[in-house]
């Protein structure tokens, strides 16, 4: 609708080309077989909005341009004619009645990319859960380390929206990783230490080195341990600690405890992660990269936990990560706790 205004300005200040008047023209004489007229836009409209006011019509070198070839104040416009539509630019903030009117609902970009890391010491089966989420399948056999990082793309549809995670695969094992060394400058300029950067050898061979830092783009993080290992439960303080001093403050986190289906071999009871997860506040559960136990889950949670920190509707109940993971444990009768 304001490109129809800008067309009627130009064609009263002789400015429209060829095709430009064709163009109105046409809109006109549709406009008119609607029953309605250059001034209203079809009145056999269904909506009413308010627009076209003067100050609607200020031009660009700031003078006012009479619109009175079109209704002054309200004009109706015409679901006969999708391609006219009013924009927001012109919006009302009142409705007919004098009410107020709460503003539009925010949107939620689907389009943007929330980067997500899997952290943990080695072997607690961070790759292993990227597979099984990524592909369904878990990938028996020797174990080898990952070395340096690397990244998946996936959709998540939460709540009719498509959320996209780009989920980093980091290496767990020391030798590939830096953590103290590394920097990044933020928006404002400002040094901040990285959570933690992976190098590449065969680059760092070369004599350079290819650091990603986390902790300035991070969005969320997934924090393994592997419920037979003892000593991947222990490291997950320092782990902690690690993150809460390097990566954003806003940084979703998840605990998991990976490889419930080996059940017999476990060291660290599920009520023991459990208060870990509480003394940090962090969401918690147990999952199967084998058996595919809650990975799903988890995936889902820490992306509906990012679509409303990225927009909340105003009338949309604030989202709980916490409750969400508990209605689908009580749902699924299985497996997911805190
Ligand atoms: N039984 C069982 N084995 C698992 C599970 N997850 C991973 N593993 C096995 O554990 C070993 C290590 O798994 P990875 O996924 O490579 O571990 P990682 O954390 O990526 O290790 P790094 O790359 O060194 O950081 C592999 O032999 C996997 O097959 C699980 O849920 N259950």
């Amino acid at each position: 609708m304001a490109a129809l205004a800008s067309l009627m300005l130009k064609s009263r200040a002789g400015l429209l080309g060829p095709g430009q008047a064709a163009l109105l023209d046409s809109v006109r004489s549709a406009s008119k077989k609607a029953g309605g007229s250059s001034k209203n836009l079809g009145g056999k409209s269904p909506g009413r909005r308010h627009g076209f006011k003067k100050q609607d019509a200020r031009m660009e070198d700031g003078r006012m341009e009479r619109m009175e070839s079109m209704e002054p104040i309200s004009a109706h416009y015409t679901t006969a004619y999708p391609e006219i539509q009013p924009d927001s630019g012109y919006e009302s903030k009142e409705t007919a009645d004098g009410q107020a009117k709460s503003p539009p609902a925010p949107m939620y970009d689907e389009d943007f990319v929330h980067k997500t890391i899997l952290v943990g010491d080695s072997g607690v089966g961070k790759t292993s859960l990227l597979v099984q989420f990524d592909q369904g399948k878990f990938i028996p056999g020797s174990f080898s380390a990952t070395v340096g990082i690397g990244f998946t793309n996936k959709v998540v549809t939460v709540d009719d929206v498509k959320v996209r995670l780009q989920i980093w695969d980091t290496a767990g094992q020391e030798r590939f990783r830096s953590v103290t060394h590394a920097y990044y400058r933020d928006a404002h300029g400002e040094a901040n230490k990285c959570l933690s950067t992976a190098f590449i050898p065969t680059v760092v061979e070369m004599g350079r080195n290819i650091s990603i830092c986390f902790c300035s783009f991070c969005k969320a993080l997934l924090l393994l341990y592997d419920i037979t290992s003892k000593t991947s439960f222990d490291n997950i303080r320092a782990w902690l600690t690690e993150i809460h001093e390097y990566a954003q403050s806003d940084v979703v986190i998840m605990l998991l405890g990976n490889k419930t289906d080996m059940n017999s071999d476990r060291a660290i009871r599920r009520d023991e992660g459990e208060r870990l997860a509480r003394e940090y506040s962090v969401p918690f559960m147990e999952t199967s990269a084998k058996t595919g136990v809650n990975v799903e889950l988890a995936f889902t949670a820490v992306s509906k936990e990012l679509k409303h920190r990225a927009v909340q509707h105003p009338n949309e109940p604030k989202f709980h990560i916490h409750q969400y993971i508990e209605a689908q444990k009580e749902k699924s009768g299985c497996c997911s706790y805190f």
